[in-house]
């Protein structure tokens, strides 16, 4: 078999951690004592076959702020997916459930983990398509990891992939998408200026109480985000550099990461 298919014989499935899109995340054991965790594929909710190629791909992205594959178990059904554990679950979780005690320097440190790993992808031309606080996962040590890049164009569920779908994640789309379904590195780079936004908010939805509709006009309209009041000027500056207008004006991740180090800098 190939390097990327896991003996479902070699697993032992242990406590459930939590479900999303495609069905639900065990934590388990490889070879009897490497934990992982294995995310259950629902039958009919996604689109198997093509998944199995993009598999190969992503195994070959390998960085220490994305939450590694580790492999795919094929030979029966359900389709399973084998990844790296990660000790403290989702990042916006984590954020509600840790916010206020967090201390300053960690939503930096955080913006900076999130931005090292999509600057990778950007590297590698890997269009996440779906960056978000709840698709973010954070380690024992609090180190935030990117995770599910590029799993939305296997999704069955046209829910989640119609810009109009209820599930779409509209509060983090730029105009481009929202009405051209335009994704690029440019556009990962708004959804990153919002997962900024929720750290700095300690995991509040954005545009807590409008529609997915009056934000689409909202947003068509130039209106944006507040500041979170745990954002500095120059931070804000920085996400709000995120969500212009035109793709081509936005940083690329390289520069954020940057801006993101010499803010770092400052502030100690
Ligand atoms: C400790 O708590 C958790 C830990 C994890 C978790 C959820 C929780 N709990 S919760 C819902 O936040 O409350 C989801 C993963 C995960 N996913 C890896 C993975 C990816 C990214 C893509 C395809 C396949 C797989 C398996 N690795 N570790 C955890």
């Amino acid at each position: 078999s190939e390097k990327w298919e896991i003996d479902p014989h070699e697993l032992t499935f242990m406590k459930e951690l939590g479900s999303g899109q495609f069905g639900q995340v065990r934590l388990g054991k490889w070879r009897a004592q490497h934990k992982v965790a294995i995310k259950t594929i629902r039958e009919g909710a996604m689109y198997e076959e093509d998944f199995i190629e993009e598999a190969k791909v992503m195994m070959k992205l390998c960085h220490p702020r994305l939450v590694q594959l580790y492999g795919v178990c094929l030979q029966q059904r359900p389709l399973l997916i084998v990844a790296e554990f990660m000790e403290n679950g989702c990042l916006l979780n984590f954020l509600r459930q840790r916010g206020g005690a967090l201390r300053e320097a960690w939503h930096m440190s955080m913006s900076q983990d999130v931005c090292e790993g999509m600057e990778y992808l950007e590297r590698q031309s890997f269009i996440h398509r779906d960056l978000a606080a709840r698709n973010c996962l954070v380690t024992e040590h609090n180190v935030v990891k990117v995770s599910d890049f590029g799993m939305t164009r296997y999704v069955l569920d046209n829910q989640y992939t119609s810009s109009s779908g209820s599930k779409f994640p509209v509060k983090w789309s730029p105009p481009e998408v929202l009405h051209f379904s335009k994704y690029s590195s440019k556009s990962d780079v708004w959804s990153f200026g919002v997962v900024m936004w929720e750290i700095y908010s300690e995991g509040r939805t954005p545009f807590e109480n409008r529609s997915n509709v009056e934000v689409v006009e909202d947003i068509t309209r130039g209106i944006r985000l507040y500041r979170p009041q745990r954002a500095s000027q120059p931070l804000y500056q920085l996400m709000y550099r995120c969500w212009h207008n035109k793709p081509q004006e936005r940083p690329s991740f390289a520069e954020l990461l940057e801006d993101i180090k010499k803010l770092a800098e400052t502030q100690e």
